[in-house]
């Protein structure tokens, strides 16, 4: 099969594909289960300091073309995934160590014990979940992501990301684009989060599909995949010293591609894995495959970022 190997901040992957913060990653047996699937990365649950139960179920339900959630962030507490991060074999895979602490300080509480840690995992601060009953999401508050970069950049010795929701404004993406340039450890930006506050009607029973917020939801899955090229693309061209992580809508190898081809370095997927296991990534890495052997590539670097205009 063609060459899908790829480097991202240094570290070689085997493909340019991983699983979603959320998606096959909560507990340890699926921690395992990507650590030997064909992805060439992984990331952890999103985790707050303690852990949470997250909101009352149902709160994932399947749609025709995606999915909608309000998991709540349910986690084991951040201990679990640095004990996690302590086992992994980081000569297998890169490991991405996701953060999504309900307050400043819980943020900074587990940044600070990262890197103590010293671990090689690669930390992404999810600043987008839609899903905390009462709590906004940090990146649509211009003024609190500005302070909470500010804050994790002294805290943190080490280049982080941040997991961004969509944004739908071209004055936005200028506006976030700048603040994050003010920080050059931010080197990575993983776009999109869900679509927040969804929702979705049972027909039959004249009701919502999930229990949590009156049936708001994130909206994930090919709903979201031209929103998501968009965000991949808008920051790739506003942030050109930093890493761009696609996420959202991808179920098949062109949905792999446009990622890639809009400017993405690696492509996480989400709802697919979801519902399809961790052996995705076989099919995807095969349809990639295909793909660029058709189009007479031999490498991801000879079309990633290359997204042509009229
Ligand atoms: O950041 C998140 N995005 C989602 O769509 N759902 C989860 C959650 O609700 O835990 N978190």
């Amino acid at each position: 099969m063609l060459d899908l190997s790829t480097f991202f901040l240094g570290r070689p992957l085997t493909a340019p594909l991983m699983n979603a913060s959320g998606v096959w990653c909560n507990v340890n047996s699926q921690l395992h289960a990507l650590a030997e699937s064909e992805a060439g990365a992984m990331v952890t649950k999103s985790c707050t300091l303690l852990r949470r139960d997250g909101n009352p179920e149902p709160r994932y339900h399947t749609l025709t073309m995606g999915s909608i959630n309000s998991m709540g962030l349910p986690n084991e507490g951040h201990q679990y995934y640095l004990d996690y991060a302590e086992r992994h074999d980081y000569e297998n895979k890169p490991l991405f160590f996701s953060v999504a602490g309900l307050t400043l300080d819980d943020n900074l509480t587990i940044v600070a014990q990262i890197q103590d840690a010293y671990t090689p995992a690669l930390l992404e601060l999810n600043l987008s979940c839609p899903n905390v009953p009462g709590k906004a999401q940090i990146a649509y508050d211009f003024d609190a992501l500005d302070v909470i970069l500010a804050e994790i950049s002294s805290a943190y010795s080490r280049p982080f990301g941040v997991k961004l929701p969509p944004y739908f404004d071209i004055a936005h993406f200028d506006e976030v684009a700048d603040i994050l340039n003010r920080y050059e450890k931010v080197n990575f930006i993983t776009c999109i989060n869900s679509i927040g506050n969804g929702l979705m009607i049972d027909m039959e029973s004249e009701t919502v599909l999930i229990k949590p917020k009156q049936g708001f939801g994130g909206i994930g899955g090919e709903y979201v995949l031209p929103t998501a090229l968009a965000n991949v693309n808008a920051f790739h061209q506003r942030c050109p010293k930093k890493s761009i992580i696609g996420c959202g809508g991808v179920n098949t190898g062109e949905h792999v591609f446009m990622h890639l081809l809009a400017g993405a370095s690696i492509v996480q997927v989400g709802t697919a894995l979801y519902e399809q296991g961790p052996d995705i990534f076989v099919r995807l890495k095969a349809e990639l495959a295909q793909i660029m052997q058709e189009k007479g590539y031999k490498t991801i670097r000879e079309f990633q970022g290359k997204l042509k205009t009229l």
